[in-house]
């Protein structure tokens, strides 16, 4: 059945459900087919959806029919009873997946045949539903539906585009560590395994972590729950993720269940896990051993099945070292661990995720706007400190104030245009100089930056800042000395 549908929260609390964040299909391309043999029961079925929904439901009588019926217009979702004269439910799906038709399929059974609803969901049903369902329930589940048929159709639409390997689920990439990170989720999707993503800031660990949700057939029926730790004040931390009863604390005026609760059945994003304060780690320790918890103020053990990632901008080994992470919490989490590389070192990554952006933020009804070669250009000698998501906001920008259908340099936002001044080489190819000294010229500059930048990140620590650039000490205490770059300028006061 589906899990956890019925028990969201407010938006900013918890975003329950990847599927939530896509964007209804067109209102013409809604269109639900419920297959039943029972005339009253395929009556209520449609006159109940239609007003709840306002979505046109069409009525088929067996397995024939709606195949017929299939074949002549496109269906989001199909209703679909097990036990029916000519062509059963069972059969009906086999056939919608031989022929490949982009329909996604809820079965209704009675009572005392589950085995045969959960054989149909191996088959491929989305979900069941048990006869005579709650309208409510058959209402949640239908709307949860239509937004996995307009994912999947998303999905499809996109990776027509771009080619099947250029995509998996949500994660565009054509960087080949990021294929080997595909690979590696493919192997983890169908386990409950903990799994760990470090990464720069707007690398796409969220992106990443709904992926290997939505990779799981067994995940992705239940909700997917983010926590952004580091937005949650130290004291209300424990009762967010455990919930508490009645009571329990002032301001305490109900029961209520926290994230991992909500979650069951499904997958927990614990987002910032590097800033969990020390006291709730060791809770935290004890849950992922034993898979049970209590709320605040209660002595039941409540017990769940649910995926745990972690995602972190920060090094948590270097965290361990030096004492601000539990070594036992880490080693819980780190049971496979995903680094994602950061755009810089992705540049294949740029056009793809640009064209992708466009398209996203194109005014609607409108073509997307043109990328010029120069502007092109600029995007490719960024280095992107924010990433994609950083990628994200500037192409949105663009498309707001291209003009005549096309972005130019000047579109962009102002980080990403050249500043005056001494030491900032120009990419503008001058056919006056030699080609030698004018790429001297470029990596001189692209080394001061990229030196003040992971100064600023290592806070001044020159040791930090070779861990970060992948050089040893001694060069970038060189490049330093070099550059007459002061480091304790980097330095916290
Ligand atoms: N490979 C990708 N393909 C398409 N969109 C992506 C990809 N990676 C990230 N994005 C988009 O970039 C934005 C930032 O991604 P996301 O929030 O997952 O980053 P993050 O690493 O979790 O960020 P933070 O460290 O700030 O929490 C999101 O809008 C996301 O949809």
């Amino acid at each position: 059945m589906s899990v956890g549908a019925a028990e969201r929260e407010p938006r900013d609390l918890v975003e329950a459900d990847s599927t939530a964040d896509a964007p209804p299909a067109p209102e013409s391309s809604r269109r639900i087919l419920v297959v039943e043999d029972n005339e009253d029961t395929r009556q209520s079925f449609q006159q109940l959806l239609e007003l709840s929904l306002g979505i046109d439901v069409d009525i088929a009588r067996d397995g024939t029919q709606a195949l017929t019926m299939l074949a002549e217009r496109p269906y989001s979702v199909m209703i679909t009873d097990l036990r029916m004269p000519k062509l059963d439910g069972m059969k009906l799906i086999e056939e919608i997946q031989a022929r490949r038709l982009p329909v996604t399929t809820i079965v209704t059974t009675g009572h005392g045949s589950i085995d045969e609803a959960v054989q149909a969901m191996r088959m491929g049903a989305y979900d069941f539903l048990t006869k005579p369902p709650d309208p409510q329930h058959l209402c949640v589940l239908v709307e949860r539906a239509l937004r996995e048929r307009t994912l999947q159709d998303e999905l499809a639409a996109l990776r027509a585009q771009i080619g099947d390997r250029h995509a998996f689920w949500n994660v565009l990439s054509k960087c080949p560590r990021m294929f080997e990170i595909f690979e590696l989720i493919g192997h983890i999707a169908e386990t409950t395994t903990t799994v760990l993503i470090e990464g720069e800031t707007g690398t796409g660990k969220e992106q990443v972590a709904r992926a290997i949700h939505q990779a799981s057939s067994q995940h992705r029926r239940g909700p997917f729950v983010a926590v952004h730790c580091a937005a949650l004040p130290e004291t209300l931390m424990e009762s967010e993720l455990f919930g508490h009863e009645k009571g329990s604390f002032t301001g305490a005026a109900a029961q209520r269940k926290g994230r991992f609760e909500l979650a069951n059945n499904g997958t927990l994003f614990l987002d910032e896990c590097g800033d969990i304060p020390m006291s709730m780690q060791v809770k935290l320790l004890r849950v992922l051993q034993e898979r049970r918890f209590e709320r605040v103020g209660g002595n039941q053990a409540i017990e769940i099945d649910v995926r745990v990632i972690a995602a972190t901008n920060r090094n948590l080994e270097v965290m361990v070292k030096e004492g601000k992470f539990r070594e036992d919490l880490y080693y819980r989490l780190n049971v496979v661990k995903i680094d994602l590389p950061p755009l810089r070192l992705r540049p294949e990554d740029i056009p793809l995720l640009a064209t992708y952006f466009i398209q996203k933020y194109a005014r609607s009804g409108n073509n997307p706007p043109h990328l010029s070669q120069e502007a092109m250009e600029r995007l490719l000698s960024f280095a992107w400190p924010g990433n994609i998501r950083q990628l994200e906001n500037a192409m949105e920008r663009a498309c707001v104030t291209a003009r005549n259908g096309i972005i130019r340099p000047e579109n962009l936002p102002p980080d990403l245009q050249p500043k005056a001044g001494p030491g900032k080489a120009s990419l503008r190819a001058d056919l006056t100089r030699p080609l030698a000294e004018q790429l001297a010229e470029i990596t001189t500059a692209f080394e001061k930056r990229y030196l003040r930048k992971a100064l600023r990140k290592a806070r001044g620590h020159v040791g930090r800042c070779a861990k970060i650039s992948g050089l040893s000490r001694r060069s970038v205490s060189a490049k330093i000395a070099q550059y007459k770059i002061d480091t304790a300028a980097y330095k916290p006061k």
